[in-house]
C-alpha cells in the first residue's frame, strides 16, 4: 500500500522496535522512519522495555512482514559507493580465505531466456562476519524491446539469519551499480600504476556512471575519456556528470595512453585490444559475464597479470578468461590479504563477474541504515 510519506505502508514494527531488530503486529510504518505508536507504544509504557523486546523478538523470529526498500530510498541511504569500501574489502578477503573466512557463496545459477535474449541470475550468499544472509535475483537482457529500458534489473532479499524469515526486499539495481564500481575501485587502488593520470571508460550505461562517480571521488585523474558504441549516449552521460569528460569518437582514441581503463559494455566480442594498451596500465573488465562473451582480446588477456573476483566463477562464466586460456594469477581477496603481490608496475586486468557476497554487504549496509532511522 502506498504511504503518503514516500514509503510502503505495511503492517509491521514501530520505529523504536525496528532499531532493535524486533517487530510487533498490527502497527504501520513508512519506508522512511515514520509512524510509531499504536499498541506497541502503549505496551512499552505498561510493561517496560525488556518485556517489549522479548515479545517483539519472538514476533520478529516468526511472522513480521518484510519491509520494502525501493530504489530512491536505497540511493538516499547509500549516497556514495565509497561507503561500502571497508565492508567489501573485508568480504573479498573472507571469500578468498576459504572456509575459515565464513563466506558461503555457491556459483550463481544463470537461466537463459533464449527467445528474448535474456538471463536470470540467482545469487545467494551468507557472510558470517556480517551475520547477513541474502539472495539477489538479477535479470540482464541483450535485446530490449524498448531501448530506453534498463538492461539489468535486480532485487535483493535479506533474511534473518537466525531463523530464515524474510526481513527486507530491496531494490537491487542501485546496489549492483554501486557495489560493482566500489569493487573495481578496490582493484584499481591495488593494481594501477603509481602515477595514474588518465582514466578511460568504455561504455556509457549504468555502470559507466557509477564507475565515473567513485573513480573521480577516490583518485586524482587529470583527464577522463569516455567512448560508447553510440556516441550520443556518451555525450549524454558526459554532460550529466558535472566534471570534465572527453568523449572520444573511437575506442582506440580513448584507450591510447590511458593509465586506468574500465570496460562496462554489453559487448559480446572484443572492444579492447592489447595493441592499444599502454604497458603498465590497469584494466577493470566488468562486462562480458557469459562464457561466450568477450570485451578483451586474447593478446591483452595473455600479456597481462590476471586478477579475478572468484577463480571458480571466472573459469565458468568469463569468456575473456575461458576462451583466451589466460592464466589466473590471483583472486582480488588474495591480493588484499597480501598472500599474492599486487604488481602495479605490470599491465594488470581485474576480471569482475560480480559476487553475491558483495550484494550481501551492500544490502546489510542499506538495511542497517534504514533500521537506524537514518
Ligand atoms: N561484474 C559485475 O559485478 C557486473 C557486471 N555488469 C556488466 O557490466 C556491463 C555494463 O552494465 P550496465 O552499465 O548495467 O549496462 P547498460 O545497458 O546500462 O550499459 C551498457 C553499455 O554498453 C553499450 N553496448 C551495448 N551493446 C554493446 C556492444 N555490443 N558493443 C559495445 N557496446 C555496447 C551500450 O551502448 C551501453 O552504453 C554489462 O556487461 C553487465 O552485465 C553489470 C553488473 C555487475
Ligand atoms: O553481479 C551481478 O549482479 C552481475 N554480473 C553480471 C550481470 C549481473
Amino acid at each position: 500500500m502506498a504511504d503518503p510519506r514516500g514509503g510502503l505502508r505495511l503492517p509491521g514494527v514501530p520505529r523504536a522496535a525496528r532499531r532493535s531488530s524486533t517487530a510487533a503486529p498490527g502497527l504501520y510504518y513508512s519506508g522512511k522512519g515514520g509512524a510509531v505508536g499504536g499498541a506497541a507504544g502503549r505496551y512499552l509504557l505498561r510493561d517496560g522495555r525488556t518485556a517489549l523486546r522479548a515479545e517483539l523478538g519472538r514476533f520478529a523470529m516468526s511472522s513480521a512482514p518484510p519491509v520494502f526498500i525501493g530504489s530512491a530510498e536505497v540511493e538516499r541511504l547509500l549516497p556514495r559507493a565509497s561507503l561500502l569500501l571497508p565492508g567489501l574489502e573485508a568480504a573479498l578477503r573472507n571469500f578468498s580465505a576459504g572456509a575459515a573466512g565464513g563466506v558461503e557463496q555457491p556459483l550463481r545459477a544463470v537461466v537463459p531466456v533464449r527467445p528474448h535474449g535474456g538471463f536470470l541470475g540467482v545469487m545467494p550468499a551468507y557472510s558470517a562476519a556480517d551475520d547477513a544472509l541474502t539472495t539477489k535475483l538479477v535479470t540482464f537482457y541483450e535485446r530490449r524491446g524498448d531501448s530506453a529500458a534498463p538492461s539489468h534489473r535486480a532485487t535483493v532479499l535479506l533474511f534473518d539469519p537466525r531463523c530464515g524469515s524474510l526481513r527486507a526486499v530491496l531494490d537491487g539495481s542501485v546496489i549492483t551499480a554501486k557495489r560493482t564500481a566500489a569493487v573495481s575501485a578496490i582493484a584499481t587502488k591495488l593494481l594501477m600504476p603509481r602515477s595514474a593520470e588518465v582514466l578511460c571508460i568504455l561504455g556509457a550505461g549504468v555502470q559507466a556512471r557509477s564507475h565515473y562517480e567513485i573513480f573521480t571521488e577516490l583518485f586524482p585523474f587529470t583527464e577522463v575519456r569516455l567512448w560508447n558504441r553510440s556516441e550520443q549516449r556518451a555525450v549524454r552521460l558526459a554532460s550529466s556528470v558535472g566534471g570534465a569528460v572527453r568523449v572520444c569518437g573511437t575506442a582506440r582514441e580513448a584507450v591510447l595512453g590511458a593509465d586506468v581503463i574500465v570496460t562496462v559494455t554489453m559487448a559480446t566480442t572484443p572492444i579492447l585490444f592489447g595493441d592499444w594498451v599502454k604497458p603498465g596500465a590497469h584494466i577493470n573488465a566488468v562486462g562480458a559475464s557469459r562464457p561466450d562473451w568477450r570485451e578483451l582480446d586474447d593478446a591483452l588477456m595473455k600479456s597481462s597479470v590476471l586478477v579475478v573476483d572468484s577463480r571458480e566463477a571466472a573459469l565458468t562464466e568469463s569468456g575473456d578468461v575461458i576462451l583466451s586460456g589466460a592464466e589466473i594469477f590471483a583472486e582480488l581477496g588474495e591480493v588484499l590479504k597480501g598472500t599474492k603481490p599486487a604488481l602495479p608496475e605490470k599491465t594488470t586486468v581485474f576480471k569482475s563477474l560480480g559476487m553475491a557476497v558483495e550484494d550481501t554487504v551492500a544490502a546489510k549496509f542499506v538495511y542497517d541504515a534504514w533500521s537506524a532511522g537514518k
